[in-house]
Order: structure tokens, then sequence, then C-alpha cells
């Protein structure tokens, strides 16, 4: 059973433990990892960092044009997250960020792969990546929502955002593969817990769930 640890300045660890919990939500377009991200701060007490789509400037001429725009995007994109790393950083409070930053180089490798990015930008890309990475926070944890290509696309059907109607299975297809191998890689460096909507009643339970698998897991971290 879990208990609420209050911080105290009586046990300093308490204060030092939260502020390194750092949770990433990762999973396809539409998984429903924002509203994951919102439950899960709620049960641990942590700020959310959203990923915000209605901001973004590139995202609609990418879905228009993908090859003219993909690298723009990926640019755009790669410095939002960084800055939610930077401010989850001199926040020291911890947080759950909705989508990790590492999904982004995923997104990028397909798109290279599919000939929708130029060579040269990819190698431009991943090298800002590699050298960005250095002043990044690695997450304690990453939660991955399963979700199949098939019911990516239908969430993306049924939330009917205007710009995504050009998005194919074939698309979702590369990804899904690409987020296979992210996650058989990452899952050596940092522990994954994966979850699927269709186990769970609420995105509530699921967050509880989640939390307590995490406080199972070897992590030294106190959640109040
Ligand atoms: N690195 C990237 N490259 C290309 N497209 C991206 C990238 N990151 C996000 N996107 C696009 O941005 C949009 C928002 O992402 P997504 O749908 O996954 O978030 P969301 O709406 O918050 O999803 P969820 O339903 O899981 O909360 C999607 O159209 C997605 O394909």
């Amino acid at each position: 059973m879990m208990q609420n640890i209050e911080p105290s300045e009586d046990r300093p660890w308490t204060l030092l433990e939260k502020e390194n919990m750092f949770i990433g939500i990762s999973g396809l377009i539409g998984a429903g990892k924002t509203t994951l991200a919102t439950e899960l701060g709620k049960v641990m007490g942590l700020p959310v960092y959203y990923e915000p789509v209605i901001d973004n400037v590139y995202l609609s001429d990418f879905y228009k044009d993908p090859k003219k725009y993909s690298f723009n995007l990926q640019i755009y994109l790669l410095n939002v997250r960084f800055k939610q790393h930077q401010q989850i950083i001199w926040n020291a409070k911890g947080g759950v960020q909705d989508r990790t930053i590492y999904e982004d180089s995923v997104f990028a490798k397909v798109l290279r792969d599919s000939e929708l990015m130029e060579e040269r930008d990819y190698r431009t890309y991943i090298s800002l990546f590699t050298n960005m990475s250095n002043f990044m926070k690695k997450n304690t944890l990453i939660v991955h929502l399963d979700v199949t290509p098939e019911e990516s696309l239908e969430r993306i059907k049924l939330r009917s955002r205007d710009m995504e109607t050009t998005i194919t299975i074939d698309y979702l297809r590369s990804l899904h593969s690409a987020y296979d191998s992210f996650l058989k890689d990452i899952s050596k460096q940092i522990p994954v817990i994966r979850v699927n909507y269709s186990q769970f009643k609420t995105a509530e339970q699921m967050a509880r769930v989640v939390y307590e698998e995490y406080s199972k897991l070897n992590i030294t971290t106190f959640i109040n």
C-alpha cells in the first residue's frame, strides 16, 4: 500500500528526491498522452508540461507539405522540448512531460527513411539533438501508451483536427515500428512502463496503477 509522504525540512531527502522525479509520457499520435499526463500529474503531485499543438507554427504547413517543412518542424519541436527541459531543471519540482524529447528523433528518422527529410538535414538535426542532449535532464521513468496504428488512426479521425486529415496508415505503421526499436533501446537506460487504455476504465485509474508500479521500481523517490 502506498503512503503519502509529506516533504519535510527535517527529512531533507524527501525534498531532494521529488525534484528528481521526471516522468515522460510516450506514445503514437492520439494515444491519449495528454489525458494520462494530466492524471499522473494530479496523482503524483507534479507539474505537467504539455505539448502545445495550437501554438505550433509549423505543424499545419508540415502536414500540407512534409518534404518542405519536416526540418523546420523538427527544429521547432526540439527547441520547445529543450525549453521544457530547462524549466523542469530550474524549477526543481520534477514534472510530467507530455511526449519525450527522444520521440522527436523517432519522427525525424521515419521522415528521413521515407525521404521526406533530406539526409544532410537529418544529420544536422541529429548533431544538434546530440549536443543539446548534454544539457537535458534524463527521465526517471517513461510511461508508454500502447496503441496500434489502426487505433491511432481511429482516434485521429475521432478528434478531427483539420490539419491531421492527411495522416495515412502507412505513416502510422512506420512510426509504430520505429517506436518498437526506440522502446527496446531506451528501456536499457530508463525504466519503461507500458500501459494500454483498454486495460482501464478511466485515465485516473491508469495513473494510479502507474504510480503503484513506479513505487515498486527500484528508483529512490518520495511521492506526496
Ligand atoms: N517530432 C515530430 N515530428 C512530426 N510530427 C510531430 C512530432 N511531434 C509531434 N508531432 C505531431 O504533433 C501533433 C500532436 O502530437 P500528438 O497527437 O501525439 O499529441 P497529442 O494530441 O497530445 O496526442 P495524445 O492524444 O496522445 O495526447 C500530431 O499531429 C503529431 O503527429
